[in-house]
């Protein structure tokens, strides 16, 4: 939890919370989550979704399990009839009714209505059932906002040395085999371009260190073992240096020992060899592996690009284990959290924005 956290902000910082797939773990840590009074304090904060759904959860689960009461929290409710949802499973009915609470909560945020999102997780497959080709929630968002640039980034502090671990992902839900064609040098122009503004501006980061990952094996191997390298990530790279010269741009590093460093200083176990401020990986797994390796319980999604801000927790919707009351609502708690610390973050910029224009 970050202790900038505090209820004495200016203006009541408004967050909104969709609820997810109804059929999966959102509703529980939703409930979990927002029993912590530290994020209730400091925001004022609406969930969207089924009042009936929350309330079944809280009386099955709340027993043995600390959870906000739902008639303590402000519902925009859109019900839906609870025996049309199989437990543990996606369906075209749970993927229209998440795809509904994502929907209202956009268009209130666009309108002004809050400054965050924070989205409980849904299952891409359920969307498209119910016809939302979506790749995920993401790309909702940012059409809806009209934003062409935005980037998927995950956010984590370590519980054990206090370091905080940032990595973009340069392209996101398409297949493997798609990678080497999406990558172009105008891709990772926009991605570094998001990361950099990011770090400055949500992260205080004046001057990034940023490491970013070769695409094959040992980087390529002077081409022998892949030619993107040498072909064009190089020359992007330094082009890049002369365009920021005030971020240090390091790679393109193997993409193995990209992971050496924050791995040691995630630990605490030897002395860190080497960080950076934010990692950018060239694609899903090669930057999600190590996230969640590190930190599955605590890692928040957050997308860069968006005029408002919006987080996630890292995980899926975890059908397997929905309505037993073991889900794990530490990474939603960090989501509600991050998401608050950036809105202070931009409401601290505003300010000096408007006292340097007076
Ligand atoms: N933020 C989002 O909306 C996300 C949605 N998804 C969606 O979730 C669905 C399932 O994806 P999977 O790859 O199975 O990933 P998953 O994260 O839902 O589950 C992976 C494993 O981790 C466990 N797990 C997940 N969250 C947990 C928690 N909070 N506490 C304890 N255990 C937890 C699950 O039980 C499962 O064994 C997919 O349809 C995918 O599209 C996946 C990632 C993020
Ligand atoms: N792997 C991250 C993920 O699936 C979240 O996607 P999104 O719904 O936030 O676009």
């Amino acid at each position: 939890m970050p202790s900038s956290l505090s209820a004495a902000s200016p203006a009541p910082v408004r967050l909104v919370i969709p609820m997810g797939d109804p059929a999966g773990i959102g509703p529980e840590v939703v409930l979990k989550a927002l029993a912590d009074d530290r994020l209730t304090q400091a925001a004022r904060i609406t969930v969207v979704g089924s009042r009936l759904l929350l309330q079944r959860t809280y009386d099955q689960l709340a027993p043995a399990a600390k959870m906000a009461d739902p008639a303590t929290l402000d519902i925009w409710s859109e019900d839906l009839p609870l025996e049309t949802l199989p437990g543990g499973q996606g369906t075209a009915a749970s993927g229209a009714a998440s795809f509904g609470y994502l929907k209202m909560a956009l268009a209130a945020t666009l309108v002004g209505q809050f400054q965050g999102i924070v989205t409980a997780p849904i299952a891409k497959s359920a969307w498209h059932a119910a016809g939302h080709e979506y790749p995920g929630q993401t790309e909702v968002l940012a059409e809806a906002a009209g934003c062409h640039r935005f980037a998927m980034a995950f956010v984590a502090r370590s519980p054990h040395t206090g370091w905080q671990l940032r990595a973009l992902l340069a392209t996101t839900h398409i297949p493997l085999a798609q990678v080497p064609q999406a990558l172009t040098p105008e891709l990772l122009s926009q991605k570094l371009a998001l990361l950099l503004a990011g770090l400055q501006q949500d992260f205080g980061v004046s001057r990034p260190r940023v490491a970013i990952a070769g695409l094959n094996p040992h980087s390529g191997e002077q081409g022998r073992l892949g030619i993107e390298e040498t072909t064009w990530i190089i020359p992007w790279l330094q082009q890049q240096r002369q365009r920021y010269p005030q971020a240090e741009l390091v790679g393109p590093i193997p993409p193995d020992t990209l992971w050496v460093g924050p791995g040691q200083a995630w630990y605490g176990t030897t002395a860190s060899t080497s960080t950076y401020d934010a990692y950018l990986a060239l694609y899903h797994d090669q930057g999600l592996i190590p996230v969640k390796l590190m930190a599955f319980d605590r890692a928040v999604n957050t997308t860069l690009g968006l005029p408002f801000v919006r987080t996630s927790p890292d995980h899926g919707t975890a059908f397997d284990i929905a309505g037993q009351g073991i889900a794990d609502a530490t990474s939603m708690t960090a989501a509600i959290a991050l998401a608050l610390e950036l809105i202070q973050q931009r409401q601290a910029n505003q300010g000096r924005l408007n006292l340097g224009n007076g």
